[in-house]
């Protein structure tokens, strides 16, 4: 048996996984030659068939729903001379010319009928069946299993077999996620769901078949004049969505708005996810399932195609014959094992009621108050009303910002579920090593202890990983899988320097090097992204710490020299450190607090004895000034004069302070592994923060002050002065740009004086003060490794 087909056999040994492609087999061998033949096309792996199953075709309903009749006028109206200021048909007596009103309805029917049927799906039973057919043939040539858990599944049949519409919201990957998806839910009978598509994809013979297969193509920009609201198409696409729902059709869509350039989620958007939550706001949808799911491949399709566009290269477009190399490219290859993971469905209703009590009342109010005045507006006259939403994609005003927050804390519920509940497959962990324990390169004995030490981390921490087998074969098979451009491998002599190993002197040793050089270091880390999350609040607290005792800790071999931090200003520094890395990572659901999911993190250095928590009374607790003054800066913003007047009795509140303990290997070995975790954004985020001492002698464009700091940070790989290579992701550096705008370090405004309104930054006034600049700049510094 080759090493393969025993890892195959290994992956899907587990009594919970299923395999697809197996689970099928197994079902035609059962049921015997003269079915098999008969059901070769139609077969799914349950009783239950997809032939019972109906997808009906709503356009119709669209076009004569009252939102779509209600813009029509709006728009037509918006067109004549003289403007209405209401929205009813029968005040046509307000025109200058009342003949141009057909004419201009007919002109917006019939743009609002070409809308659709660019827009709208056709699922074909037949065509789904043949697609499931060959699909189950092709997959096989470069996949060896597509994994699901078994009690997964289960719970995505029972929710299907309420009334209510399925929604799954799957992490954007790949090309392969939303066919892996409808591929696993037609074989399980279960009802394909309809799935946004951009309309970039809507390329010739490949478009014609996503419509077939249920995709819906969508605009990736809704208003085609940026500042001026398309409002025919909002409704459209609103009321395509919502008569789907209504229909009890199923939907997809990524949230995320496309695929992830680094491996790790992106900021959801809002647009799609207010149509359902608008739904059920209106009383179309008494209910809807929300199904997060996250797609984990130990080895990405879609080629390489994000390194380009981290080293600052355009997006190439999606074309025919680009697609049709794709398709080539993808059937030569092997890409490993798929799991599919989908998270446990969560009713809609329950989620918003349940928000209303966690959160602030005044929405709940909103909500109730949206909720009920729907109701009955729907119950009184049948006139036409412009059904102007409030929460959602189609509002004639703007949305309410307490709604549009709604939206946004469930969209980032769901994200934070798939990146937490995803299975950690086998390259993601080796990748992971190598960047962050073994990124100089380490012996097969040394990368198999490591490894063999992270399942058990991820594993504790509740996470599943994707494979099943002794961790050295694991590891040479994940290192195949990577390819030669991510993971050298070769073997050296045991008496080498490498190896260094005296009892194997004579032999062979194998040695595994990443590759930390641009531009394939970007392919490593996009498989190491993975698993950050499994440590990202535990690093944070690391990194914190270490950039609050920076002058005193020595990281680079062990300690034995005492140096203590304070416990609030790690709390309040590792506050700030999310709020700069909020577009890089999702830290806490909107349901947690920030500050609770910092102190377990704190608790776990705490337990693994990197941290000792010791009670000190102020005046005592620290020898140095600076900690004195901003111990008590802090005692004073957490209002202590409320609780005590004299000064003599502020004095005496206890604080806690904590020594950094790194004397014992395993102690400060986990601590620079923390500290890897996020030192290559730490030192992105820095070059960021660095130049903004441009910004106090002049503004600049963004284009060019993005183009700058992108230079710098080449130079610097260039010159051999970069810690890490990855630093210089165009991603990162515009996730920062956002994230100082979005903290009030920097302001981006369009420039009035050039001619095409030139989007400008330049700082706020609080840090034009070169001082202050300064400061902000050494709390970044002092996080750098
Ligand atoms: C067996 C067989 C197997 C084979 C099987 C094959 C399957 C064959 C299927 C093919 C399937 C292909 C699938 C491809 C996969 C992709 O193409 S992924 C890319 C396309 N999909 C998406 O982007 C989905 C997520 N994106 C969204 O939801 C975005 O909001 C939209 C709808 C695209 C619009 O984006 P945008 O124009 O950038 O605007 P955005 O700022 O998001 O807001 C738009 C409006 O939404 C509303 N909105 C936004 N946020 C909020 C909020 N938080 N609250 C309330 N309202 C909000 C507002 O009205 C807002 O307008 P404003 O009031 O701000 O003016």
């Amino acid at each position: 048996m080759t090493e393969e087909n025993w890892l195959y056999q290994e992956s899907t040994s587990k009594p919970d996984i299923a395999d697809v492609f197996r689970e099928y087999d197994e079902y035609r061998r059962r049921k015997g030659y003269l079915a098999r033949v008969c059901m070769s096309f139609s077969c799914t792996l349950q009783s239950r068939t997809q032939s019972s199953i109906t997808y009906p075709d709503v356009a119709k309903q669209v076009m004569k729903s009252k939102r779509i009749q209600a813009t029509l006028d709006t728009c037509a109206r918006q067109d004549c001379p003289k403007e209405a200021t209401t929205f009813s048909l029968d005040n046509e007596e307000e025109f200058e010319d009342p003949k141009q009103l057909p004419e201009k309805l007919a002109f917006h029917m019939k743009r609002a009928n070409h809308l659709l049927s660019k827009m709208k799906a056709g699922i074909s039973l037949s065509l789904l069946k043949l697609t499931s057919w060959v699909l189950h043939r092709v997959l096989r040539y470069f996949l060896s299993t597509v994994q699901v858990h078994k009690g997964q599944m289960e719970m995505v049949q029972k929710a299907a077999e309420s009334s209510h519409p399925l929604i799954f919201l799957p992490h954007h990957r790949s090309h392969l996620d939303y066919v892996v998806v409808t591929f696993i839910l037609y074989n399980y009978g279960i009802k394909v769901p309809h799935v946004a598509a951009g309309d970039n994809l809507m390329i010739p013979v490949f478009g014609s078949f996503m419509r077939g297969l249920g995709g819906y193509f969508i605009r990736r920009k809704l208003d085609k004049v940026e500042g001026k609201k398309d409002l025919l198409y909002r409704a459209v696409l609103h009321t395509y969505m919502q008569e789907l729902l209504r229909a009890g059709q199923n939907m997809e869509f990524f949230i995320e708005g496309g695929r992830t350039r680094s491996g790790k989620a992106a900021a959801p958007k809002g647009g799609l996810l207010s149509v359902v939550i608008d739904s059920y706001m209106d009383g179309l949808l008494e209910d809807a399932y929300i199904i997060p799911v996250s797609i984990n491949y130990e080895k990405i399709l879609d080629g390489t195609f994000f390194i380009r566009e981290q080293m600052g290269e355009q997006k190439i477009k999606e074309t025919f014959w680009g697609a049709l190399k794709a398709v080539w490219r993808v059937l030569m290859s092997h890409y490993g094992n798929i799991r599919v993971d989908f998270a446990q469905p969560f009713s809609l209703k329950e989620y918003l009621q349940s928000a209303q009590y966690t959160n602030m009342e005044a929405r709940k109010e909103n909500l109730e108050s949206r909720r009920n005045s729907f109701s009955r507006a729907r119950r009184s006259s049948g006139k036409l009303r412009p059904s102007g939403s409030l929460t959602s994609l189609y509002g004639t005003d703007v949305v309410v910002e307490d709604q549009r927050q709604t939206v946004k804390d469930l969209a980032q519920h769901v994200v934070y579920t798939f990146v937490n509940s995803s299975t950690i497959m086998c390259t993601t962990m080796l990748a992971f090593l190598l960047v962050t324990k073994h990124r100089k390169g380490a012996r097969l004995e040394e990368l198999v202890q490591s490894f063999e030490w992270l399942k058990e981390e991820i594993t504790f921490r509740g996470r599943d990983v994707g494979f099943v087998g002794r961790a050295p074969t694991v590891i040479q098979y994940a290192a195949d899988v990577l390819g030669d451009n991510v993971v050298k491998k070769y073997s050296v002599p045991a008496d080498d320097s490498l190896a260094g190993s005296e009892d194997s002197i004579g032999t062979e040793l194998m040695y595994f090097e990443p590759v930390t050089c641009l531009p394939d270091v970007f392919e490593l880390r996009y498989y190491a992204s993975g698993a950050i999350s499994v440590f990202l609040m535990e690093s944070i607290i690391a990194t914190t710490v270490y950039g609050v005792a920076s002058d005193d800790l020595d990281i680079r071999h062990i300690s034995t020299t005492d140096v203590f931090v304070s416990h609030d200003e790690v709390m309040e520094k590792a506050q700030r450190l999310c709020a700069l890395l909020q577009y890089e990572f999702l830290f806490v659901p909107p349901c947690t607090s920030l500050g609770t999911e910092l102190s377990s993190a704190m608790d776990k250095l705490i337990t693994y004895e990197i941290l000792r928590e010791e009670e000190s009374s102020l005046h005592s607790a620290y020898t140095d000034s600076r900690e004195m003054q901003w111990a008590k800066r802090f005692a004073s913003s957490l209002k202590m004069q409320e609780y005590s007047s004299d000064e003599e009795e502020e004095e005496e509140v206890a604080f806690k302070k904590l020594q950094v303990l790194l004397d014992e290997p395993d102690c400060y070995n986990r601590f620079n592994f923390l500290l890897t975790v996020l030192a290559p954004y730490i030192e992105s985020y820095w070059i960021v923060v660095q130049s903004l001492t441009r910004l106090l002698k002049e503004d600049m464009p963004e284009n060019e002050f993005l183009g700058t700091i992108h230079q710098i940070a080449l130079d610097r790989v260039e010159d051999g002065v970069a810690e890490f290579a990855e630093s210089v992701s165009m991603e990162c550096l515009k996730n920062a740009i956002k994230a100082l705008q979005s903290i009030k370090v920097l302001e981006i405004y369009y420039d009035t004086k050039t001619v095409e309104f030139t989007k400008t930054v330049s700082l706020c006034d609080k840090y034009r003060e070169e001082e202050r600049l300064n400061d902000f700049i050494d709390f970044i510094e002092d996080c750098r490794m």
